[in-house]
């Protein structure tokens, strides 16, 4: 008989994080814009995402934050098909990822504070316990003098960094940002990858989509490059 290893991996550490399944995705009847995606998210990975436009990165991230179901396939989050997700289980789902989305997604009757705080309320902290580590990360971003501001006051730079800051906030088991540097400076653009290298090392899976090649160049990651459709998978920026 074989020897069970000294050390088994927990089942939920060894599972991916997400995993496609010869997924295929179209809007309504018009031409399919995914064909047979199959990869995984490992856990604890960091990886980018890039193609052309409108070769359907956008569309890959909302099929992982499902927003929206797949055409056909299979897809699975943290060891369960996602499809089988009623109603009531999906936002607990979704609550585990942390999403950027290309748009914002600002929530404009809340103030900065308000907006990147949102998702520690949901999910019934204190504000005693959280207002303290909030204001830091807003001022890590720097608008550390624009916490009551609205949002419809802000630069699109601006409400890109809320919108990042409120993805982290409750270090999500996975981030998935589409272009979250595609409105700020290179500086801050580099400031900003720190900030999802430090939460990738604290144990959130990390999958950014971009056309910044400064920023892919910056990390040895595996990059995802979707072109006709079809995913491929390069191991580094050296490969
Ligand atoms: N809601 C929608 N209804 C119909 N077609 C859509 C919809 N959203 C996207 N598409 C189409 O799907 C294709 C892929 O779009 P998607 O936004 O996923 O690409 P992308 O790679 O993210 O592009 P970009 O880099 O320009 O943001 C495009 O041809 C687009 O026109």
């Amino acid at each position: 008989m074989t020897e069970p290893p000294a050390n088994p991996a927990p089942k939920a550490l060894a599972e991916p994080v997400v995993r496609f399944d010869s997924v295929g995705m179209r809007y309504g009847r018009g031409p399919e814009i995914l064909r047979d995606i199959t990869f995984d998210l490992p856990r604890g990975s960091f990886q980018f995402l890039t193609g052309p436009s409108g070769a359907g990165k956008t569309t890959l991230l909302r099929l992982i934050y499902m927003a929206r179901k797949p055409s056909r396939g299979l897809i699975s989050h943290f060891g369960g098909d996602s499809a089988s997700l009623s109603r009531r289980e999906l936002p607990h789902v979704r609550r585990r990822i942390g999403m950027v989305f290309q748009d914002f997604r600002m929530l404009s009757h809340l103030n900065v504070f308000e907006n990147v705080a949102l998702p520690l309320r949901v999910a019934g902290r204190k504000r005693a316990e959280y207002a303290e580590d909030v204001a830091e990360l807003i001022s890590w971003v720097g608008l550390g003098d624009k916490m009551d501001a609205q949002p419809a006051t802000l630069s699109g730079g601006e409400q890109q960094r809320v919108a990042i800051a409120r993805a982290i906030v409750g270090q999500p088991e996975l981030l998935v940002a589409d272009e979250p540097t595609g409105n700020v400076d290179p500086a801050m653009g580099r400031r900003l990858l720190r900030l999802f290298t430090e939460l990738n090392k604290l144990g959130t899976t990390v999958l950014i989509a971009t056309h910044d090649i400064t920023l892919v160049r910056a990390l040895d990651v595996p990059i995802l490059t979707l072109a006709d459709g079809r995913l491929s998978v390069k191991g580094t920026r050296a490969a």
